[in-house]
């Protein structure tokens, strides 16, 4: 495997602190030595720098539109040359928003990509639907071609078209989904396996589900570290309880890593400042270490 690594400590499109120091834990947690350990070949490219846009007052509700805009363009361009140089795109978040520059730039690169997206929640808010204004809940709605008419023209985003269809997603994880964002779902009859499906039909199944109906396209996997119980990674802005086991979590890695066709992994929403102790915090992070090792070979077995 040859893997790009991108850092975004970005935290924009959520209101809490601490999101934006997850890349530099992520590293310091010795994820690219664990990378190389393996057997891959790993080029760090490293942070990329955000511009904070004054006076970004809410736009329909969203906040810090115009700040997490500015971000995705640099994210999208970012994703794009890592993929142009060959690699696997890893994208360390930040906040979940950066979704939109991570697929967007995946796609430019690479045509038509599918999207697991690994989630207690299914962040497809549109800005008016939005309770909270927060763009983390909202990614998917600008990147959906069925949901173009129901995202207003946002400041900078001008430089960005939706690029991703319904019938190429598939949620894995959800407990925590809004009333609007289930309408939505349902409208668009996006699969989803929420956290009944992963009782019911166990993680093997849902793989072979979730692979046996997407296309062979290359796969971007965006994984929100909140997709796994809060009792293994608790350091994380919006946790719910009911989440994945750390084995469920690690396996869906593995799954994926041996179809070949991954070709992006965002690592998001792990935030160092909400863990209550040095123990919260390490849990989290090395975990988020362990699911990325998962997606560049690591097996279990040796
Ligand atoms: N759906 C939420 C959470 C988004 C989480 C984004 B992430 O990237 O972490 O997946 C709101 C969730 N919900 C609102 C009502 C409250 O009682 C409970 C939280 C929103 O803010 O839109
Ligand atoms: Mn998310
Ligand atoms: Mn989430």
């Amino acid at each position: 495997h040859s893997v790009g690594i991108i850092g975004a400590p970005f935290s924009k499109g959520q209101p809490k602190d601490g999101v934006e120091c997850a890349p530099n834990k992520l590293r310091a947690a010795g994820l690219l030595e664990r990378l190389q350990q393996q057997g891959c070949a790993v080029k760090d490219y490293g942070n990329l720098t955000f511009e904070n846009v004054a006076l970004d007052e809410p736009v329909k509700g969203s906040k810090s539109v115009r700040t997490v805009g500015s971000a995705n363009q640099r994210l999208s361009e970012a994703v794009k040359a890592v993929k142009r140089d060959g690699h696997t795109a890893v994208m360390l978040g930040g906040d979940h928003s950066l979704a939109i520059g991570s697929i967007h730039g995946h796609t430019a690169a690479v045509g038509p990509v599918s999207v697991v997206w690994v989630d207690a929640h299914a962040d497809i808010h549109t800005p008016l639907s939005s309770n909270t204004g927060n763009i983390h809940g909202q990614p998917m709605s600008y990147l959906l071609y069925e949901l173009q008419s129901k995202v207003p023209p946002l400041p900078n985003f001008s430089w960005m078209k939706p690029c991703l269809s319904s019938r190429d997603l598939v949620y894995i994880g959800l407990r925590d989904v809004d009333p609007e964002e289930h309408y939505i779902m349902k409208l668009l009859t996006v699969k989803a396996f929420s956290m009944t499906q992963v009782d019911q039909l166990g993680v093997a199944r849902v793989m072979e589900e979730t692979c046996d109906y997407l296309s062979k396209k290359p796969i971007h996997l965006s994984y929100d570290i909140d997709a796994i119980d809060p009792s293994v990674t608790p350091a994380t802005g919006t946790p719910a309880v009911g989440g994945l086991t750390y084995r469920e979590g690690i396996y869906i890695t593995e799954y994926l890593c041996q179809t070949g066709l991954l070709s992006a992994v965002d690592m998001v929403e792990v935030n160092p400042l909400r863990g209550r102790t040095e123990d919260d915090v390490h849990s989290t992070v090395s975990t988020a270490v362990d699911l990325l090792l998962g997606c560049f070979g690591r097996r279990r077995e040796g």
